[in-house]
């Protein structure tokens, strides 16, 4: 289905720049003046662009419907596809805009760009073969020339969900500062204890002075929780308090309440700007090159690594184990192996590896013992968790936000190897496991993860501001994006097997792929194989230089050689 619409519908045309001299300030609250029926929006639109548009103004949009498989590349805009974010007009056509009081803040006071061109969009995909379509492009972050706004009137909130991660509370900070030292907004309400605070606890007023020194702290000042998302509740009393800025501070699970809360609101007709914050040190948000705080968990992670590699190197048949956070994605686990170089084994939840046998494990570490004296390992949480549920008391259970529970595949692991050494290969060993995984989480963010903090809020205040909702911030390519919601919670980023950087850690360790028992990992490749097929047909992305036959044969072959 296509449906064509006034471009004057975004605020980031000059069309919708026009309507600026309308000076009537918008109530606080309740704005239910606009049928939410008007809207035409959904968070979700495929906006495409022709080129010729994108250079000329007023342009024709045409508003594709949210299958992807209905996304044409035809020969105007060389598959040039904006998946733009809602924005406030899309379903409160009247209202008012201001000027961006940030012309007149001194910190832009001599900044030669101070707008970013409503033109400026972001690419998804930036290696690209000749005569590949365009692809998926997203807003580029940053001010506009026109808020929707006016600083006396915005009352802001900042909630932090799930678990803790390294940096929490530098964005908490960021946001008060960035809507206070930009915008001249001083009124921020801190939602204490997750979502459930929203209806279960009082709130408090956050001011620069007050969160001045919260980012040498770690964890959340404002605590967090899981469960207790109420999207009725939540958004209620988000109209009896009068809040019309929502800064949400979460990860996936987060960002699935963040797009009920936005949707909840667009259909009361509120001018309330809705905006999540990537939060998740496992790195495992689809489309932004990294979230907050991975670096420092990674960074971190030495420590214990370094400590696992001591004390193993300094006793007869030293083994280290070191487990380190990421319940399905593995990234922490591979980047800190590859930071470290004494890891000899790294194993994650993506790449399923077997014990006993050729090519096993425990064959690989007594290798090691014997060539090297020590062997380190570091696993993720989430790796073998089949085998700990089947030697362990399963726990079929899930925490409050839905989250499955893990076994402690660390203490299994640490079992497992001793009891072979000590019983089968009557070999005295010299184990000694370390869980740092808390002690990672709970530290402050280290200084790159501080500044990309700063950029992350202070990007989620100008596009709230420039009057944006239902969608998250975050890099993508190196370069700050407008995202709508749902592309970062239908997807979560997992370690690809088939890409070059699983491959680079095999190379650094030369640790054992597992292909040669691993029917699962067979299956892995294919399916990754398969989806990034899928991908390339849909999205007008480029094309993998690689069909599925090609990883069958290197499968095989590998098989065959090891
Ligand atoms: N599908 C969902 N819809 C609405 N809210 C959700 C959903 N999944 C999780 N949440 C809420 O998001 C919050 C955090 O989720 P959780 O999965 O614990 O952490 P994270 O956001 O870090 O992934 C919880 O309060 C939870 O109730
Ligand atoms: O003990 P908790 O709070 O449930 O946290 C454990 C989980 O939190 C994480 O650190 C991060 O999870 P979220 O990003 O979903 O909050 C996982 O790596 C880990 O499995
Ligand atoms: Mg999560």
């Amino acid at each position: 289905m296509e449906l064509s619409l006034s471009s004057s519908l975004h605020s980031t045309t000059p069309a919708s720049f026009s309507l600026s001299t309308n000076s009537t300030s918008p109530p606080r609250q309740n704005l239910g003046l606009f049928s939410a029926a008007a809207s035409n929006f959904s968070s979700r639109v495929l906006l495409k662009f022709n080129k010729s548009s994108i250079l000329r103004q007023p342009r024709p949009v045409v508003v594709k419907s949210q299958s992807s498989s209905e996304i044409t590349n035809d020969n105007d805009d060389h598959g040039f596809v904006l998946e733009d974010v809602p924005h406030l007009t899309s379903f409160l056509p009247d209202l008012p805009s201001y000027p961006n009081p940030l012309k007149y803040s001194q910190a832009y006071a001599i900044v030669k760009n101070t707008f970013v061109s409503p033109e400026d969009v972001v690419a998804q995909q930036i290696v690209v073969q000749k005569g590949s379509p365009r692809g998926i492009h997203f807003r580029r972050a940053g001010p506009r020339e026109k808020v929707y706004f006016k600083p006396e009137q915005v009352r802001a909130c900042i909630v932090t969900c799930g678990g803790l991660c390294p940096g929490i509370n530098t964005v908490i900070r960021e946001i008060v500062c960035g809507l206070h030292n930009m915008y001249g907004v001083d009124d921020v309400l801190g939602i204490q204890g997750g979502y459930r605070g929203f209806y279960s606890q009082n709130t408090i007023k956050l001011t620069p002075k007050l969160v001045n020194d919260i980012h040498k702290r770690g964890g959340t000042c404002l605590q967090t929780s899981r469960g207790g998302h109420d999207t009725k509740k939540i958004v209620d009393n988000i109209q009896d308090r009068g809040i019309n800025q929502v800064y949400i501070i979460g990860g996936d699970g987060t960002h699935k309440g963040a797009a009920a809360i936005s949707k909840e609101v667009e259909k009361r007709g509120l001018q309330v700007a809705v905006v999540g914050i990537p939060k998740t040190i496992d790195n495992d948000i689809a489309v932004i090159d990294k979230s907050f705080g991975f670096d420092t968990a990674v960074e971190e992670a030495q420590r214990a690594i370094n400590a696992a590699h001591v004390e193993a190197e300094c006793v007869a048949n030293g083994v280290g184990i070191v487990k380190l956070m990421g319940r399905y994605s593995g990234f922490i686990a591979m980047f800190a192996t590859l930071a470290s170089r004494d890891v000899d084994c790294c194993l994650i939840p993506e790449s399923p590896f077997y014990l006993e046998g050729q090519g096993g494990l425990l064959e690989y570490v007594e290798q090691r013992l014997k060539e090297n004296g020590h062997v380190l390992i570091v696993l993720a949480e989430g790796a073998g968790q089949e085998y700990v549920s089947q030697s362990a008391q399963a726990v079929n259970g899930t925490d409050a936000s839905g989250n499955r529970l893990l076994l402690d595949v660390g203490l299994w692991l640490t079992q497992e190897v001793k009891d072979h050494f000590t019983n089968v290969r009557k070999m005295e060993i010299n184990l000694k496991y370390i869980d740092p995984t808390y002690m990672i989480r709970a530290i402050p963010s280290n200084a790159y993860d501080n500044i990309y903090c700063t950029l992350l809020a202070q990007s989620a205040v100008h596009g709230t501001m420039a009057g944006y909702t239902g969608f998250t911030v975050g890099p993508v390519n190196s370069r700050h994006a407008y995202i709508p919601i749902n592309r970062v919670t239908e997807k979560t980023n997992t370690v690809r097997l088939t890409d070059r950087m699983w491959a680079r850690l095999l190379a650094s360790t030369n640790q054992p792929s597992f292909l040669q028992k691993c029917e699962i990992v067979r299956e892995r490749v294919d399916k990754e194989t398969m989806e990034e097929a899928k991908q390339a047909s849909t999205s007008n992305g480029v094309r993998s230089h690689y069909p599925m036959k090609t990883f069958q044969f290197r499968t095989k072959y590998l098989t065959k050689a090891s």
